[in-house]
């Protein structure tokens, strides 16, 4: 171990120290261990060769976007949740496609009292006879009007007098409570453009505009691969033995993120296994968890080595999480080694994984967000920090349990606080990563 890895490991040991001090739930300490000062750093660590956090998330982007547009697919409607419109949604008729009542009553013809006809209208019935001058059929929401129709008479606005003839009990204007053909939209009319993602309210309006498939961009295709030989699948740890934290979050997030996963392999620490995994993947994107640093079973660097991988990132200045990595693979597709502590494979996660799926998947960049620090947040002397938040009266709360190992903190969290080399004072703005499922976020989207 070199004196600068003593250093880092020292600071990530104190910082996690100092976050789990006991103290109320959702507070975070204000005071710095020794080494720690609250001083921003411009300086690097000597020696230091990794990627800058922003330009690593660059870097993400520009290998998505190395990989070439992919040709859209068309879906059924059933199946285009979370993907992206290759095409412009145009209407295919007119909205409404007749004239409608929008309430339940009388359609009526000229001014009142009015004959009542026998026999109402309904919606999804043929058309309605025409009414003559000074006659009313009773109706039901979105019914089609009888022709020479002037205006629908809501049901809590009539009366019927003992003769059976219809009076108004409020003015009637010409044309009320008619939602006319094409109001909404006109055939060919453009709805939503290209490049929209498809929410459950797009699914909706592009069934109500006629359409049986969409046109979308392909979702990447992403496998999962979970190293190590001490993790269980089932039952408490025991002997040394964990359980695997990752299997279960990853194949959700990843959907959220815009990916279609096509497996999730456990291939412990075998090197071979993790060759063969690499060298017959058809997969976008691969993401392995563990083996990332230097470890004697940590297998990920000799094994890219071995397939003669390109990396693009080789360990982030992030905590934690640095020694993510982003490599090419093959044509058109990437690996992302997620570091196997459970909260810095979610610091890979929103580092390199969101970047490359979100460019890949055709989705747009979420806006930028931040909001004031409610209480000092130390630094990484020369790294960025990602600390889980809640938001509580538009202040960001740092949480506790926020060491490398830890989901506790994070379960918690609506957002990953950018905490700057040295650190955050009360009340500055840090820039929030929303977690997909965040009640604050629109990026709510499992498949
Ligand atoms: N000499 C150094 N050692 C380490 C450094 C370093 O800079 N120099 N960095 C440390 C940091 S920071 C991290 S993060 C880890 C990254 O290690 P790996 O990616 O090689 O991951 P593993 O060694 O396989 O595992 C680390 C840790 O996480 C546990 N783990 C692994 N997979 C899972 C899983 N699916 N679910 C739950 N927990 C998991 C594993 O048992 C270890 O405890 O390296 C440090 N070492
Ligand atoms: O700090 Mo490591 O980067 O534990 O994630």
């Amino acid at each position: 171990m070199t004196a600068q890895d003593a250093e880092e490991l020292y600071v990530e040991e104190a910082l996690a120290l100092v976050n789990n001090r006991p103290g109320p739930a959702f507070s975070a300490t204000a005071q710095a261990p020794a080494s720690v000062s609250g001083t921003p750093h411009a300086a690097e660590a000597p020696g230091h060769r990794t990627t800058p956090w922003p330009e690593a998330r660059a870097l993400a982007e520009r290998a998505a976007r190395s990989a070439g547009r992919r040709a859209p697919v068309t879906v059924a409607l059933g199946d285009a949740l979370g993907a992206v419109l290759a095409e412009p949604l145009t209407a295919l008729t007119d909205l409404p496609s007749f004239d409608t009542s929008a309430m339940d009553g009388w359609a009526v013809a000229g001014p009142g009292p009015w004959t009542v006809r026998d026999g109402g209208v309904l919606a999804g019935h043929a058309e309605p006879d025409r009414l003559g001058d000074g006659e009313a059929a009773p109706i039901a929401t979105g019914a089609r009007i009888p022709p020479d129709t002037t205006a629908i008479l809501r049901s809590e606005h009539g009366r019927t007098d003992a003769g059976g003839r219809l009076h108004a009990t409020r003015e009637v204007n010409h044309g009320q409570d008619i939602r006319s053909r094409g109001q909404e939209c006109r055939d060919g009319d453009q709805l939503l453009p290209l490049g929209t993602r498809i929410t459950p309210v797009v699914l909706g309006l592009a069934a109500a505009a006629g359409y049986d498939t969409v046109s979308v961009l392909p979702r990447p295709r992403a496998e999962v691969l979970i190293l190590g030989d001490e993790l269980l699948t089932e039952g408490l740890p025991h002997d040394g033995l964990i359980r695997d934290a990752l299997g279960p979050m990853l194949p959700s997030w990843l959907r959220a993120l815009g990916a279609e996963v096509t497996a999730v392999r456990r291939l412990g620490d075998d090197a071979d296994a993790l060759h063969e995994a690499l060298r017959t993947s058809s997969a976008d994107l691969v993401v392995t968890t563990g083996g990332t640093a230097a470890g004697p079973v940590d297998h990920v660097h000799p094994t890219l080595d071995r397939i003669g991988a390109e990396l693009l990132v080789d360990g982030v200045k992030v905590r934690p999480g640095h020694p993510m990595l982003l490599a090419r693979i093959g044509e058109s597709r990437h690996l992302v080694g997620l570091p196997g502590n459970p909260l810095a494979a979610v610091s890979g996660l929103f580092t390199l994984a969101e970047p490359l799926l979100r460019i890949l998947a055709g989705r747009a960049a979420p806006e930028p967000y931040a909001l004031p620090v409610r209480e000092a947040v130390h630094g990484h002397p020369y790294d960025t920090r990602l600390v889980p938040v809640v938001v509580r009266a538009d202040r960001a709360v740092p949480l506790r349990y926020n060491g490398p190992a830890m989901l506790r903190g994070i379960a918690a969290a609506s957002a990953l606080a950018v905490v700057p080399p040295g650190g955050a004072r009360p009340g500055e703005n840090v820039e929030l990563l929303q977690l997909p499922w965040s009640t604050a976020g629109i990026q709510v989207c499992f498949t």
